[in-house]
């Protein structure tokens, strides 16, 4: 069997004395859509964040195709899309503008540029505002140009914190058509704390409190340990508290 595409190992981030994310490993196959659950400041960014390269581990270690993100960050990287929670930076740009830009940092040039980004604003659905300033976009299309830069390099594995934060029930309906659609070949984790999101496109789902993992299982069998998901998530996250 390949290695996993995601390899997490007793990852650790402490800021000053307090423990954000504790001891926490997991693995995640291609083919797996990980949802990533747990309430506020559970620890949730901080692990995506460790994963994507922007938090450096107090200790464990994190690996994306093998390479270690914090050894190799170029490497790890190359194989990673991550969309942060928020808005993308550089809000003056246009939106085709800062997809261009994404394009030739991932090494992209002319018409090959060109394409991945027309094909990453068709796939996110942002044709009609692509000469429109990020700063003057909705909420919902502002995660979309984060997504559409995630996708862009057609990466092996996607990190995607609150992929559908702010969007509207139909746009919320295209994204998980898309991470649907995505899926097969890919390895991805999705933080949400929309629990039906994670019967829609999770195969699985890890659930974390206090900065560690309290349950580890497919949706359906979360699901079924109560009386309905939403019951089992008070449940966990309110023993761990
Ligand atoms: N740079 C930092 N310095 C100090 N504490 C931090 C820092 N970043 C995060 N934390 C703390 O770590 C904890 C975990 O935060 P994190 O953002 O990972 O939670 P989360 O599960 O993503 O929450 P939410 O669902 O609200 O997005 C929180 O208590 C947060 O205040």
């Amino acid at each position: 069997m390949d290695a996993p595409h995601i390899e997490i190992d007793r990852l650790t981030k402490r800021f000053g004395a307090f423990t954000a994310v504790d001891d926490i490993s997991f693995t995640v196959r291609a083919g797996e859509v990980l949802g990533f659950l747990g309430p506020n400041g559970a620890g949730k960014s901080t692990t995506m964040k460790m994963l994507a390269g922007f938090v450096t581990p107090t200790a464990g270690t994190a690996r994306i195709m093998g390479e270690d993100v914090v050894d190799r960050p170029v490497a790890a990287k190359r194989h990673l899309g991550f969309l942060p929670e928020g808005a993308p930076t550089y809000p003056e740009m246009t939106v085709q503008g800062f997809l261009r830009f994404t394009a030739r940092a991932r090494g992209y040039r002319g018409t090959e540029a060109g394409d991945r980004v027309h094909d990453a604003m068709r796939a996110t659905q942002l044709e009609e505002v692509r000469l429109q300033p990020i700063e003057t976009l909705s909420k919902g299309f502002k995660r979309r140009v984060g997504l559409a830069q995630a996708l862009l390099h057609d990466p092996p594995v996607l990190v995607l914190d609150e992929p559908t934060d702010g969007l509207d029930p139909n746009q919320k309906h295209e994204v998980r058509n898309l991470i649907l659609r995505m899926a097969p070949s890919k390895a991805m984790i999705i933080s949400t704390h929309i629990l039906e999101e994670v019967g829609a496109v999770c195969t699985r789902a890890i659930v974390i409190a206090r900065g560690r993992v309290v349950a580890d299982a497919a949706p359906a069998e979360l699901e079924a340990r109560g009386e309905n998901l939403d019951a089992v998530f008070r449940e966990l996250t309110r023993e761990a508290a």
